[in-house]
């Protein structure tokens, strides 16, 4: 029989004991990267979750999972202090979120360029790394050579380095986003939040930057959200999956989450979950995927057509950014 997770003992990880900050103050050494405690988001009568413990050590890597409309991008919106939480608390390294908070590095969905086409990647690095300050184009001598050396770090850090100087309108969907992810890193973040960073990628590519991300939090120790439709890109990479659907949801390690039974109850009607030469797919009866927005395509790479849900870079301060 197999084990699921009750939502009530779903932290990734006992929860901190460690005493509250104050507002503002100094986050206790100790405490997770992230922690939401009996976290709720509701709009009007719609519950899009609630009760949620999670709890993300660093260096964590997680995946969260969900039908469209399941409120993925809107947990991440509260973890960047967006977005208000309609119960319980919400922390990052031990502090209160809130907005522009620089110890969180972000790629939002959206893949476009808005007006970036002739601008080269390592400037939008170097943005990234610097914008917020007077920035690199006023500095001189030895402070220029540091940011032009730390910009080529982050590029090879990210295998970019190839296509460093070329125009960011001129790059394929998977090298954009190694920029993207470059850009994120320039604030050498805590956490890193991607929404989902493999559509709009080929199977290649996907498994490329979920590589990327492994890396990063291994050698580095950054904590990584993810979210993401294709699991099967992941699944040698993450800790723990945050599955979502219908108010509910399931956190745990992959196989205690994607598991028949688990989706199952998750969804309250039959779901299966395949093992297919090592791919997993998740199937579900079409009445009961209709009304829960979920079905077998959630799982695999779908439409490139990605929407920009209003989030903003921490250090956004560009018109030029990558969105
Ligand atoms: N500010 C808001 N006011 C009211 N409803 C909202 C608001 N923001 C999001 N929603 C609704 O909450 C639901 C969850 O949205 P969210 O973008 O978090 O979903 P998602 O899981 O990321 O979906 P997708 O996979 O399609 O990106 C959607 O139905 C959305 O319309």
């Amino acid at each position: 029989m197999r084990t699921v997770i009750d939502k009530t003992e779903g932290s990734i990880v006992p929860r901190s004991t460690a005493p509250a900050a104050p507002p503002g103050g100094p986050g206790p050494a100790t405490a997770p990267v992230v922690e939401l405690s009996h976290a709720a988001l509701s709009f009007g009568d719609r519950v899009l979750w609630s009760d949620l413990d999670l709890s993300i050590p660093a260096g964590q890597f997680v995946a969260v999972l969900g039908a469209n409309g399941a409120g993925k991008t809107s947990l991440l919106k509260v973890l960047l202090g967006e977005l208000p939480l309609s119960g319980g608390t919400a922390r990052i390294a031990g502090r209160p979120v809130r907005r522009g908070n620089d110890r969180i590095g972000y790629v939002p969905q959206r893949v476009g360029i808005d007006g970036a086409a002739m601008v080269k990647a390592r400037d939008v690095v170097r943005l990234g790394r610097d914008g917020h300050r007077w920035g690199p184009s006023f500095q001189i001598g030895r402070a220029r050579r540091e940011t032009r050396s730390a910009v080529d770090d982050l590029l090879e850090s990210v295998g970019a380095s190839a296509f460093a100087d070329a125009p960011v309108g001129m790059l394929s969907g998977g090298e954009l986003q190694r920029v993207r992810i470059a850009e994120a890193l320039a604030g050498d973040p805590d956490l890193l939040i991607l929404d989902e960073p493999l559509a709009a990628l080929d199977l290649a590519r996907q498994h490329e930057v979920a590589e990327l991300m492994d890396r990063r939090r291994r050698d580095h120790g950054t904590s990584v959200i993810f979210v993401t439709h294709e699991i099967n890109a992941v699944i040698d990479h993450v800790d723990q999956i945050l599955y979502l659907a219908g108010g509910r949801f399931r956190i745990g390690p992959v196989a205690e989450v994607m598991t028949s039974q688990s989706l199952s109850e998750l969804y309250g009607a039959p779901v299966d979950v395949i093992d297919a030469h090592g791919r997993l797919v998740v199937v579900a009866a079409n009445d009961m995927t209709a009304g829960m927005h979920q079905s077998v395509d959630d799982h695999f790479p779908h439409d490139p057509d990605v929407h920009d849900h209003g989030a903003h870079h921490p250090a956004d301060h560009e018109g030029w950014r990558l969105r």
